[in-house]
């Protein structure tokens, strides 16, 4: 695709945790390793009342606090920082944005604008920044999740935001398609052809999706309570690992032909009744606990009030089309688990006959193992012969075929997902950002999920942190004759 880097970028939210923890240590990276446009100006901006050089001590501060030593290079911070300059303003001010737009100037080399705020200031800043001509045709718009609570909320961002920007100018943040394990789902399913003729309900049993955290709350109380394990993770990037998985292939590596494809899976997702929703779920809200071996607090306790919102949940899902009929997708999600660990189990179907029944013991179906986080790799688990003489008969073994990512390429440096995500967003390549009618397909699944709980006024079940969740997570599996894969 032809890339179109934009001279200028504008972060909003510049003194958050997200820009300090992730965004600012990213827009180094990137221009550590020369890969920043040479004239690249970034602004900052925040209520904060901040002048360059100050807001040049904060991101000094950051980085220094948040990129690992080995990318500490005082020359790269010092030319990085003079990249930098900052503008106070309030969002929800429309006196704020003259001086911001003054600040900025010149648009005609291109803008790319980070919108890393509450998506309650989503409106005022594009009003904001339309009435001061900051959204015509050079400039384009990244939103950070949440991109709304339900359908209702995102269809009013979305609305809002394509009142002033087209779509081929906005860029959905989904930080999970940054990351370099999720691509790889590409490369494996597309880039290979063993696969492809088993990766349906013919060949495949199960599906199993886990994005599991050891983290708890983590000062996010305000947006938490709001969100749930269902919004905060499932609406989004479990969501986005389902659509990679079930997806057919796209005729070509590019923005509309991967998310034309994505959509159609995340239409087919098959939608819960209210009375079914029970049978399909389960939720959880952990309470005090040891995770790696450190007690922790429940919930409640860091709260400080009792709350029905679900820090877990699970989901039986079904996508309805020819290729999955009949296949469950488990997924599952959490804070204060066993470990944290993002993994995708593909557990194929078993052998039609065993000419070792009542010999060898007994067979594993094969399963495919994708783990995105904290390791990097893929197996195949395959069942092989014990070595030995077999004078009691042949045994056999589940071991793994190992295609670890860490050491295959232990050269190349792992990149933050959000520096191939923000370098995109300067080069406007769209193929990695979210597309308005998944992001609506999405929260269109999720509200009848959540129309089900209100209706039976469900609330979550307590599990101990450090643990895989509530009980009823596992006999959603087990009551189909399946165990998650949890080694
Ligand atoms: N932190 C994380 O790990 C993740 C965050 N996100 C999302 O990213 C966004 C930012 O999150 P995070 O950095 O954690 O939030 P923070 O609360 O840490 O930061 C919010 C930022 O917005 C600025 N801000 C707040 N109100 C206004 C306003 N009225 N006008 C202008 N600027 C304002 C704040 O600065 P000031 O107070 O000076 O105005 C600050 O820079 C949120 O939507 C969040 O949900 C998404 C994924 C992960
Ligand atoms: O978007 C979010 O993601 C993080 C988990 O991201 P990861 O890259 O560390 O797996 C999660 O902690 C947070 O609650 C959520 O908002």
């Amino acid at each position: 695709m032809e890339r179109n880097p934009v001279g200028k970028l504008l972060l909003f939210g510049a003194t958050g945790d997200l820009a300090k923890r992730m965004l600012l240590p990213s827009l180094y990276g990137l221009h550590a390793d020369g890969l920043l446009p040479a004239g690249l100006t970034i602004t900052g901006s925040a209520r904060s009342d901040l002048n360059d050089d100050a807001f040049r001590d904060v991101t000094r501060k950051a980085l220094d606090e948040f990129l690992p030593a080995d990318r500490k290079d005082a020359g790269a911070i010092d030319s990085f920082l003079q990249r930098l300059q900052f503008q106070p303003a309030d969002l929800s001010d429309p006196n704020s944005f003259q001086p911001l737009a003054d600040k900025i100037g010149d648009v005609s080399s291109g803008l790319a604008i980070y919108l890393s705020t509450a998506p309650s200031l989503f409106e005022p800043a594009v009003r904001g920044l339309e009435s001061v001509g900051l959204a015509g045709d050079t400039v384009r718009i990244g939103l950070e999740k949440p991109l709304g609570y339900d359908l209702e909320s995102s269809r009013e961002i979305n609305d809002t935001v394509a009142s002033a920007f087209p779509e081929d100018r906005i860029f959905r943040i989904d930080h999970y398609l940054g990351k370099e394990t999720v691509q790889n789902i590409l490369a494996l399913r597309f880039g290979n052809s063993m696969f492809e003729p088993i990766w349906n309900a013919t060949g495949i049993d199960n599906v199993q999706i886990t994005i599991a955290e050891t983290v708890g709350l983590e000062d996010r109380a305000g947006y938490y309570e709001g969100a749930g394990a269902l919004r905060d993770m499932v609406a989004n990037h479990v969501l986005q690992l389902v659509a990679l998985i079930a997806m057919e292939p796209p005729a070509l590596y590019d923005g509309t032909a991967i998310r034309d494809e994505k959509a159609k899976v995340f239409r087919s997702l098959r939608h819960m009744k209210p009375e079914e929703v029970q049978g399909y779920t389960v939720t959880g809200q952990y309470e005090e606990g040891a995770v790696s071996g450190k007690v922790v607090r429940g919930y409640d306790s860091e709260l400080g009030y009792d709350s029905d919102v679900e820090t877990f949940v699970a989901i039986k899902a079904f996508v309805d089309n020819w290729r999955w009929q009949g296949v469950p997708f488990y997924l599952r999600t959490g804070k204060r688990m066993a470990k944290r660990r993002s993994e995708i189990a593909i557990q194929f179907k078993p052998v039609p006959h065993s000419m070792f029944s009542g010999r060898g013991g007994l067979l594993q179906p094969n399963k495919l193992i994708i783990r995105l986080q904290p390791e990097e790799y893929i197996q195949l688990l395959v069942m092989t012969k014990e070595p030995g003489l077999d004078r009691e008969g042949i045994k056999l073994r589940e071991v793994p075929l190992n295609l670890s990512l860490d050491a295959q390429f232990a050269g190349s440096r792992r990149r933050i997902a959000y520096e191939r995500l923000l370098l995109d967003l300067i080069e406007g390549d769209q193929t990695l950002f979210v597309r308005r009618d998944e992001v609506e397909a999405q929260w269109r699944w999720i509200d009848a999920i959540r129309a089900g709980w209100a209706a039976a006024q469900t609330k979550p079940k307590h599990y101990a942190a450090g643990t895989w969740g509530p009980a009823g997570a596992i006999a959603l599996t087990e009551r189909d004759g399946v165990s998650w894969h949890d080694d």
